[in-house]
């Protein structure tokens, strides 16, 4: 991997920002769509019926698309996206709808509402799925949007299960040693109580830019 592969895009921030609103719209329905396709109890004739219309739609949408994923991108005027990401991406509807919120510096949380398409134990979230929000939240703490991080190596100790329904995950910083950072989060149900425990330590990479005042970093530091 190396810079390169983000990917320079001409596109406006204001086309970026009508175009992410559009089709994260679109999103929110497929989640919906997943949801019911998981709870739904109507009879085989009604999801035959539903499955074709649902392949015309998938046609639909296909008449134009992106060769492969959507990637990171990012335009000269500090704006970057990544809408397919598995956690954040905003035209993704397999990543949960939650959104980041920073702070301050080296710390951030997120509340989102973890529905049927996240379990894992019998009405228990995927431990799975505990370990890739907050894979995502200790990257974004250590990150900061101020320096690229990817996870080195990631701990989680799960105390409890975590009840589907409202999650809240927390992250901050607890050290750091030249490329290296050390993350702790956890994950918490409804009564507040740390279900799982985490630490992660996150490496700039070799080939990233450390020095934030370096041109190509100062567009991804601002998006
Ligand atoms: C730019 C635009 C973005 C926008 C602005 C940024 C936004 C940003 C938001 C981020 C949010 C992401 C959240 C999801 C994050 C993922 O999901 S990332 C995907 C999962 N992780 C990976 O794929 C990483 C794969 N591994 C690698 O690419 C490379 O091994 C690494 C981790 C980059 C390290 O490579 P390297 O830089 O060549 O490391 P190297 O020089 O060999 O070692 C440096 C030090 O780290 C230690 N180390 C190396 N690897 C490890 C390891 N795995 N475990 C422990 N220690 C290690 C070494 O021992 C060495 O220690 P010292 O000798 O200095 O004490």
């Amino acid at each position: 991997m190396t810079m390169e592969m983000f990917i320079l895009d001409e596109t406006s921030t204001g086309e970026v920002d009508r175009r992410e609103k559009v089709v994260a719209a679109l999103t929110d329905s497929v989640r919906d769509l997943v949801d019911a396709t998981i709870r739904s109890t109507v009879d085989d004739d009604e999801i035959l019926a539903v499955r074709e219309e649902v392949d015309a739609l998938v046609s639909r949408l296909r008449a134009a698309q992106l060769a492969g994923p959507a990637g990171v991108r990012y335009n000269a005027e500090g704006r970057s996206w990544n809408w397919g990401n598995a956690v954040v991406g905003q035209h993704n509807a397999l990543a949960p709808p939650l959104e980041i919120v920073h702070d301050g510096p080296g710390s951030a949380r997120a509340d989102v509402v973890l529905g049927a398409a996240y379990e894992g134990p019998p009405g228990m979230v995927h431990g799975g799925v505990a370990a890739l929000l907050l894979d995502q939240i200790m990257g974004e703490t250590a990150s900061g949007f101020k320096r690229l991080t990817m996870t080195g190596t990631l701990s989680l100790r799960y105390r409890r299960g975590t009840p589907l329904g409202p999650v809240r995950i927390e992250g901050r910083i607890a050290s750091e040693s030249g490329r290296k950072i050390t993350v702790q989060a956890h994950l918490a149900g409804p009564d507040g109580e740390p279900t799982v425990e985490a630490t992660g330590l996150f490496i700039i990479p070799s080939w990233a830019p450390v020095d934030e005042s370096d041109r190509t970093w100062a567009r991804f530091a601002e998006g």
